[in-house]
């Protein structure tokens, strides 16, 4: 199969400007970018004339199926959020009710330019047959908690999963191992998670000082920081390691950062909405620590559309420094796309526009007042640009939305599934 994305710019994401274009993808991959591919080379054309053609967006942090929850507990703090609300509902969800709010949130990913995804849950088993049936991309991890006493329950899960997925869906599924948390996971547990992970080669996905109070509770409980707890239990010498937040960092702990496999997911929006504080983005990238974006789950950021993550990471470290020349467009782009890439381990796979890189692409209409003139791409996309303006997205080189139409995924069943579900899930909490 052959699709000929016709006259479009591209924007690649890397360092070259964007240029104006036509993108042959064969199969599930792009074949050729250049001007003036013969349309005899094509089974479909597809016209990207006010069109840009950009990598699609890699979520680096996501709880996918806790759309369930968006809008159930706002104006909270963490803690309460967390204690009072969100593990009560999470606890009456059955894997049917995850396979739709999975469903939804894919949705909504695809609306907004999304390809691909590392989603930390419970019952990712339906979470990756929903990733195998709508056609995105993902890495899936069982977020495992050791306060209570089945630890063992949630290790054979976590192993199950990645005996059944890692590698599956045409390759689009991988795996990671997923510890949830300094605070969440003493070290006995988590070093036998490293273990594990370094024996099946497997990234780990974790959260790390999300919180001021979680500072607080590792100094009291280990008299060390979070960063120093990970570092300490042998985390970042031992395999690739996806962060998520990373907000409470001193210069040492970035010290302690530098030179890991992996990095960090930002998710600016759900740091802002908790309260949590403004994580050090341009610290750590100054020690070569990769540093990408995320939304975090909809039960906190509420939407997982990443022009928003975008807009506020950009603007938040501005503000930060009282600079605005600090993170410029094109660099906040690069971190939903080619840095975001990189945490879920797929640095040669997807993140730019490249020949021989898999095709996960979007169109994102510049038809729009809001897009227009076309002074400078970058900044309309990163300061400008939302969800709604995206047109086509494409991933493994299939059209999973088109003209701004879901092909995968059938909205009215689905909107009716989830407020059924959504309602029995917090009914009384
Ligand atoms: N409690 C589960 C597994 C945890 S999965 C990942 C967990 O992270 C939770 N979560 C979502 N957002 C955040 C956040 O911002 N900080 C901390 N935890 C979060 C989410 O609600 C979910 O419970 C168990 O061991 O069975
Ligand atoms: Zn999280």
């Amino acid at each position: 199969m052959k699709i000929l994305i016709k006259d479009t710019t591209v924007l690649t994401m890397n360092s070259e400007a964007p240029f104006r274009g036509d993108i042959l993808i064969e199969d599930d991959r792009i074949a050729d970018i250049r001007p003036d591919i013969p349309d005899a080379d094509a089974d479909e054309i597809i016209q990207g004339t006010d069109m840009v053609a950009a990598p699609g967006f890699v979520n680096a942090h996501q709880h996918t199926a806790m759309s369930l929850l968006r809008a159930f507990s706002d104006d909270l703090k963490l803690m309460d959020w967390l204690d009072k609300k969100v593990l009560p509902a999470e606890a009456r969800m059955t894997p049917e009710d995850i396979y739709w709010g999975a469903k939804l949130s894919m949705a909504e990913m695809i609306r907004s330019g999304t390809t691909a995804f590392a989603d930390m849950y419970i019952h990712m088993n339906e979470v990756a047959c929903a990733v195998e049936e709508v056609g995105m991309r993902a890495s899936l991890t069982r977020g495992m908690v050791f306060l209570e006493d089945d630890g063992g329950r949630r290790m054979n899960e976590a192993l199950d999963l990645v005996a059944r997925w890692n590698g599956q869906a045409e390759g689009r599924i991988t795996t990671m191992l997923g510890p949830h948390s300094p605070y969440t996971c003493p070290p006995e547990p988590f070093k036998e998670v490293i273990a594990l992970a370094e024996k099946l080669n497997l990234p780990v996905h974790t959260h790390l000082a999300e919180t001021k109070e979680e500072v607080v509770t590792i100094r009291e409980r280990y008299n060390q920081t979070p960063a120093e707890y990970l570092y300490n239990l042998g985390l970042f010498e031992r395999t690739h390691v996806l962060l998520a937040h990373s907000v409470h960092l001193t210069r040492k702990d970035i010290g302690l950062l530098k030179g890991m496999k992996g990095g960090v997911s930002h998710n600016p929006v759900s740091n802002l909405k908790l309260g949590c504080g403004i994580a050090p983005v341009l610290g750590m990238m100054e020690q070569g620590i990769t540093v990408g974006l995320g939304t975090d789950g909809a039960g906190s950021a509420t939407t997982v559309d990443m022009f928003e993550e975008i807009k506020a990471a950009t603007w938040l470290q501005k503000l930060d420094y009282g600079d605005p020349t600090r993170l410029p467009a094109l660099q906040a782009l690069q971190m939903a796309t080619r840095e975001s890439a990189k945490l879920l381990n797929l640095r040669d796979v997807i993140g730019t526009l490249e020949v021989g890189k898999k095709a996960d692409l979007i169109l994102i209409d510049l038809k729009k007042p809001h897009l227009q003139p076309a002074h400078n791409l970058e900044s309309l996309l990163a300061y400008s640009a939302n969800g709604a303006d995206v047109d086509t997205t494409i991933v493994n080189g299939k059209v999973l939305m088109r003209g701004r139409q879901l092909l995968t995924i059938e909205e009215e069943e689905l909107f009716k599934q989830v407020s059924a579900r959504a309602k029995r899930i917090t009914e009384g909490i």
